[in-house]
């Protein structure tokens, strides 16, 4: 499934464009703010009907719009064409289509246009809470499986509804209520803690592998699922904190406290890890989802990079591109302030290319020499 023709109106900073792509590598290259990043975040709202970057449909809205449309003509593995149609008024809920009809629910799409995006902001992985790192797993998770969504969406409200009743323990039926919520959010808890285990057992030597080649096998990392659930079964678990539950007025224990530890040379990699360690554990996190989704959905996600090569040493640079560069990979689009930098990397690697020109929201379509296969035509 690639993406052939993609069509915008008044999204972000791009009033309006249409660009056709190639099945390979397509370059965005631009000075800092042009709408690079943008360009690929449409890319994002046509697989997942939102913002790569958590902002909301009306902040997606050229400034002083009252809406926009995202249009992507994709090709199947089938050779057939699918067209697939975001659009937002403000004060409206948004609307996605495919073929024309209209989807009833949003997350029925989700999963029919896998995709799989780096960005800088990924750091936040690394170095922020846990929320985000469960995020990220909750993510990763229900496009690869539609019950482990439902069962989130479950646990997270009977999560709430309990959290709710310890706040009031003078309530009727309290302690007979209690008693159903735990029953409930045990077996939530149970399945949720299993799916994980499982994709981050096969996420883990994927990534680390991924990270061997792009250090030249010179460093280690190191990805662990941690959770009160290895040790506990969430059953007991909520037996075990119910005291201290009714005192904090809280659930205290659970998978909503889950985390993944992530080291290199089996020190933290928050603490630890340079920038560039930090910027290749990620790419080489999302190399090794890549994987993962191709192989669960029988075909190549579409690969966003953004912004890849800040932080990273050309030699890493060069494994990365030599890495995407393989057969493995389908559809890529890369964003670089750099064009000379760019060019000189992908023709070193005798990538097929094209190459768009950003500025100030408006998109240059390809000139004939800048269609490359690192050759002059
Ligand atoms: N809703 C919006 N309406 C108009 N402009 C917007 C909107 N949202 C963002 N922008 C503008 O888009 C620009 C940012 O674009 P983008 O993030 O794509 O930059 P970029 O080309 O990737 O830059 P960099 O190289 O710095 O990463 C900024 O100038 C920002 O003000």
């Amino acid at each position: 499934m690639h993406l052939n023709r993609l069509s915008l109106l008044n999204f972000k900073n791009i009033r309006e464009a249409q660009l056709d792509f190639s099945p390979r590598i397509n370059c965005f290259v631009g000075d800092n703010g042009t709408g690079k990043t943008n360009l690929l975040d449409a890319i994002h709202y046509l697989s997942m009907c939102k913002s790569a970057f958590g902002l909301s449909d009306s902040q997606c809205v050229r400034h002083g719009d009252e809406g926009f449309v995202v249009n992507g003509i994709y090709s199947t593995p089938t050779g057939r064409n699918e067209t697939i149609v975001c659009t937002y008024q403000r004060g409206n809920a948004k609307k996605l289509s495919r073929g024309g009809k209209e989807y009833e629910k949003l997350s029925d799409h989700i999963g029919l246009l896998p995709i799989v995006m780096i960005a800088p902001s990924d750091t936040a992985l690394i170095n922020e809470s846990g929320e985000e790192r469960r995020r990220y797993l909750n993510s990763l998770i229900s496009q690869l499986d539609r019950d482990y969504l439902s069962a989130l969406i479950r646990y997270n409200h009977i999560l709430a509804e309990r959290n709710k009743l310890l706040k009031n323990q003078g309530s009727a039926n309290f302690n007979e209520i209690l008693e159903v919520f735990d029953m409930q959010l045990a077996a939530l808890g149970t399945a949720l803690h299993k799916r994980r285990r499982e994709l981050i057992e096969e996420l883990a030597p994927l990534a680390a592998q991924a990270y061997l080649k792009l250090s030249e096998d010179r460093e280690q990392v190191e990805l662990t699922y941690r959770s009160e659930l290895n040790e506990t079964p969430m059953d007991e678990l909520l037996r075990l904190t119910r005291t201290k539950d009714l005192v904090n007025q809280f659930t205290t224990g659970g998978v909503h406290r889950d985390d993944i530890r992530m080291s290199i040379g089996g020190y933290p990699l928050r603490k630890y890890g340079s920038q560039g360690q930090q910027k290749s554990f990620l790419v080489a996190l999302k190399l090794a989802q890549y994987d993962i989704v191709a192989a669960h959905c029988g075909h190549r996600p579409i690969l966003l990079l953004d912004d890849i090569f800040d932080k990273l040493d050309m030699q890493r640079v060069e494994q990365l591109i030599g890495i995407v560069s393989d057969e493995r990979f389908g559809q890529i689009f890369i964003t670089d302030c750099n064009k000379v930098r760019l060019e000189g990397i992908l023709s070193g690697n005798r990538c097929d290319y094209t190459l768009f020109s950003v500025a100030d929201g408006t998109v240059a379509a390809p000139q004939p020499e800048l269609s490359s296969t690192g050759q002059e035509p």
